[in-house]
């Protein structure tokens, strides 16, 4: 530990250094000490003392390592009793968390009561961080998404598992005789930006180094942005935050010099296409021309313009990369340490050895129907996305009507401004819910999915437990599983993520051997949020007798 004298004499070395930290630090004092997100009055807090001097002040810098603890005391406390609670939270973003039995009535709300998008703008610092608050303002991006991925996705997987193929070849490679060191978070991050851009700007630009490598540069910027700008005081914003995300207008600008020129003869292609219905030109099916055609239909001139559909590629990026990344990543460890990885292993391989010949007849390439048998492949992205989902709370809504919002139920109101949320990392873990919350089971929900489908007689009581069964596949949402949030604002990219991880681990499972691993890889809570260790490796060699490329 340095002394007094040794700081005083390294700050008198660097000044504008020392006068930036001294300014940081006093800046999140003085937030902490006057910040507080609007929130009913007549509801219980968690973490807070009440009757001590600066308790809320307290109560957010303590949040940092004490989400896990309040989040466990709320649920037992409240949230079983049915009951609303108010949890600190260190960037001084305190919330509501309602309990399970009231998520269709937050689901339901209408968007002017209380609104995704105003939640989002806040927490992504929409003013500063995506280099014009238009984008989060109309999130444009994610109204072409809604409109697009799902009834494009079976076109698209084609290409998304050539992708696959291919990053497997080029990171993993094809050494059968030495097991390789794969470190895991940057291979996925790799491996998923150039898979999720195979989708949004095709080849080859999916593959540009230069491309990738600012576009991850990007999301990190907004990550850093995201953590800085809080502790930031409010009236300080309209400076701090232009210097604050400086560095994402330097990324934004290197993308764009690689994404401009695809759309603009994208835009050319396509009037060419339109004006001559006959031309041989190809359009490709990716993020530019769904953003181009929606505009299109919609009269969207702002949209049209080249400039702003590179930009709207950034937010999406966003959206989709560090939680695809995130996911493969938690799955990885969460498979290969499980007590019973070796089992898990050989079943997922038998399925995916017993699905794949189905693709023959499609030039073996997967589709969407024969993707839709791997069961098991579904169920341990599942059960992963439910033990170690990366946020704890979810569903989160800024209230935004003038008159804040009532649950008569309860008796409470949410002024506008206030943030309300549900815990799903509780109700993940929960053992009335989950026998042995806990444990990685990769097998939790196709059991009872391959049980249905053995014993299968159809009559017109199986309908209901055809139903059932239906929904426990990953991308059906509902109180018992939460990752992908829930009603009509549940994650879009939810439809072929479902087809990218489990084709990744169709093609781990057929190809590769991989070490299992003695113990998990721990992960980290950050505040509220889990991240997966970030340096942590595991073993793989390539089969002898796997396919050349399949
Ligand atoms: C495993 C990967 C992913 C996870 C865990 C995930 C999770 C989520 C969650 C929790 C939400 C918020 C839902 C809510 O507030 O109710 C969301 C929204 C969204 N996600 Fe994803 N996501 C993933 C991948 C993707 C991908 C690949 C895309 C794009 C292709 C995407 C596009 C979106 C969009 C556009 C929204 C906003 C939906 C709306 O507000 O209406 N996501 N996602």
């Amino acid at each position: 530990m340095p002394g007094l004298v040794e700081l005083a004499q390294a700050a008198q070395d660097r000044p504008v250094i020392a006068f930036a930290i001294i300014g940081l630090v006093l800046a999140a004092l003085w937030k902490g000490l006057t910040s507080g997100q609007p929130h009913p009055d007549n509801v219980p807090w968690v973490g807070k003392e009440e009757g001590k001097p600066f308790a809320i002040t307290r109560a957010t810098y303590a949040s940092f390592n004490k989400a896990i603890v309040w989040l466990t005391e709320g649920y037992q406390k409240y949230s079983l009793k049915g009951k609303t609670y108010l949890i600190p939270d260190f960037s001084g973003r305190h919330e509501v968390v309602i309990p399970i039995n009231k998520l269709k009535w937050l689901a339901d709300q209408p968007d002017n009561v209380a609104s995704v998008r105003a939640a989002h703008y806040d927490v992504l610092q929409g003013d500063y961080a995506f280099t014009t608050p238009y984008l989060l303002e109309t999130v444009y991006h994610e109204h072409v998404i809604h409109k697009s991925l799902a009834r494009k996705v079976d076109n698209i997987i084609p290409a998304i598992h050539d992708e696959i193929v291919n990053c497997f070849d080029t990171t993993w490679g094809f050494d059968a005789a030495n097991y390789k060191e794969i470190p895991v978070w940057d291979n996925t991050m790799d491996m998923i930006s150039r898979i999720s851009n195979r989708m949004f700007v095709g080849l080859p630009l999916c593959r540009n180094e230069d491309f990738l490598k600012h576009n991850s540069a990007f999301a990190v910027d907004v990550i850093m942005a995201t953590s800085i700008m809080p502790f930031i005081p409010k009236f300080l914003h309209p400076i701090m935050g232009h210097l604050v995300c400086l560095p994402n207008h330097y990324h934004y600008w290197m993308t764009r010099k690689h994404t401009l020129p695809v759309i603009h003869q994208r835009l050319a292609d396509i009037a060419e296409k339109d004006a001559n219905p006959d031309s041989k030109i190809e359009i490709p099916d990716d993020y530019i021309t769904w953003h181009i055609q929606v505009a299109k239909s919609e009269g969207r001139a702002k949209e049209m313009e080249p400039e702003m559909i590179s930009r709207f590629i950034m937010p999406i990026e966003f959206a989709a990369i560090h939680t695809t990344s995130l996911t493969l990543t938690m799955i990885l460890f969460d498979l290969l340490s499980a007590d019973r990885a070796q089992e898990y292993l050989d079943g997922l391989r038998e399925e995916a050895e017993r699905i794949f010949p189905e693709t023959l007849d499609a030039g073996g390439r997967w589709t969407k129907k024969i993707l839709t048998k791997l069961v098991r492949a579904d169920s341990a992205i599942r059960e992963s996305m439910r033990v170690s989902n990366f946020v704890t709370r979810g569903i989160t809504r800024k209230v935004v009507a003038k008159d804040g919002l009532r649950n008569e139920e309860e008796g409470w109101t949410a002024p506008c401004g206030s943030l309300i949320s549900v815990d799903e990392h509780s109700r993940h873990h929960d053992p009335a819910v989950f026998p042995e919350p806990d444990k990685y089971d990769a097998f939790r929900f196709s059991r009872p999915r391959e049980e249905y489908e053995a014993a299968r007689e159809r009559n017109a009581e199986d309908l209901q437990k055809y139903v059932d069964m239906k929904n426990l596949s990953m991308v059906s949402t509902g109180e018992n599983f939460l990752a992908f949030g829930h009603g009509r604002h549940a994650c879009p990219g939810r439809f072929l993520v479902q087809h990218e991880l489990k084709m990744m681990l169709a093609h781990i499972v057929m190809h590769y051997d991989v070490k299992l691993l003695p113990s998990r890889p721990p992960n980290q809570w950050l505040g509220t949020t889990i991240v997966p260790p970030m340096k942590a490796t595991i073993s793989i060699k390539r089969k002898a007798s796997a396919p050349v490329n399949k």
